[in-house]
């Protein structure tokens, strides 16, 4: 089979990296050509995945058009920030045969939507075949080809069962999953905590006031998941309180080092400027705290992040707001 990765960062090489082991040719785009035959030459993405050997059975091109034509499966890697413009470009080169996977995790910041949202309006006229993978993956141990899991959920069962045996490798173990909704806003929310458990991290809070932060947000990632459809069962799984302890607790993980260089008194500005690394939960909790508030949710972890990274509130005074709600029954949704 032909599988395209669409968005050369690093996890776009580390599932271009998979699918080629998994035994498909594997086509990876790169924007600039200048990347592209870096790659295909030293292979190896010194970029974004140094030190992982790309296989030579990964082709690497600048050529839109080479790269999806023929595809089997495309897998949409970018930022969530380009995933409607990058989808826009593809309309016109994809065909009803061709599964389009988004594996980037956010939701769109001017209109709140899901990405499959973004990508049926962008490509729904085109292949009914879209599908979602999301899980507890950092690139950097899928690209040293550490065992992993990951989860696809799909527009129908037979097409995320598809991907599942397309992508699945003796040391990637991919899951189906029917609730589409759940496992894309679980992807898209535990960035926000992450950010959160970094500052955390960052303050030197303790392992009591981490745990309780992941538990609390695995909370509030439910709510607002169940608010918009989703299956509360799915958060208890890998693209759930899985991916969530992943980010969490990795030293991988962009968002929480970026919540933690927050807690060492950088502003969220130098630290978007000074990466070329994309932090997913800088926008996210932007976009959630908006359509959390239009559907009256409340999303106590959420607003106190919302306030310390757009209104500059000091970490400390949001910790002792938080620490000074009212008090509640646990389960209360
Ligand atoms: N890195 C991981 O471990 C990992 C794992 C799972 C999901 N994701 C998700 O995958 C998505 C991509 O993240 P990443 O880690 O591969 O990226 P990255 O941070 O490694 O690299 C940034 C990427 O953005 C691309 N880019 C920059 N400007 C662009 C533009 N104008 N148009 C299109 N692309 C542009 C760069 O080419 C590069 O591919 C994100 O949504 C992220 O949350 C990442
Ligand atoms: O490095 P992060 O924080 O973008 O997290 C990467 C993946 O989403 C972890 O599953």
């Amino acid at each position: 089979m032909k599988i395209g990765i669409i968005g050369s960062g690093s996890w776009g090489t580390a599932l271009a990296c998979k699918a080629a082991q998994a035994g498909n040719e594997s086509w990876l785009y790169c924007r600039r050509e200048e990347q592209a035959i870096a790659l295909q030459t030293t292979k190896e993405n010194k970029e974004y995945l140094k030190g992982v050997i790309l296989p030579d059975t990964l082709t690497t091109s600048s050529n839109l058009k080479q790269v999806v034509q023929d595809c089997n499966i495309l897998l949409i890697v970018t930022p969530s920030i380009y995933v409607r413009s990058m989808l826009q470009q593809l309309r016109s080169l994809v065909s009803a045969h061709t599964t389009v996977v988004i594996c980037s995790k956010g939701i769109e910041r001017e209109t709140g939507k899901r990405l499959s949202e973004v990508a049926n309006e962008e490509l729904g006229t085109v292949t009914s075949r879209l599908a979602i993978l999301s899980g507890p993956n950092h690139a950097e141990e899928i690209g040293r080809d550490l065992p992993a899991t990951t989860v696809v959920a799909a527009t129908t069962k037979e097409t995320a069962e598809f991907i599942q045996k397309a992508l699945s490798t003796y040391n990637f173990r991919v899951y189906v999953n029917e609730d589409m909704i759940g496992v894309e806003l679980a992807g898209t929310t535990k960035n926000i905590i992450a950010l959160a458990a970094g500052i955390v991290d960052g303050m030197a809070l303790g392992d009591n006031c981490k745990s309780a932060l992941l538990t609390r947000g695995l909370h509030e990632m439910t709510k607002f998941g169940v608010a918009l459809g989703a299956r509360r069962e799915t958060y208890a799984g890998l693209a759930g309180m899985g991916d969530l302890i992943a980010t969490c607790m990795s030293p991988h993980s962009r968002n929480r080092a970026a919540g933690q260089k927050l807690a060492d008194g950088e502003t969220m500005d130098y630290i978007m400027n000074h990466s070329n690394m994309v932090v997913e939960g800088f926008f996210a909790v932007k976009t959630v705290y908006e359509v959390a508030k239009a559907k009256q949710l409340d999303m106590p972890i959420t607003s106190a992040l919302y306030e310390v990274l757009y209104h500059q509130k000091a970490p400390k005074d949001a910790l002792m707001d938080l620490m000074g709600r009212h008090l509640k029954d646990e389960m209360f949704l």
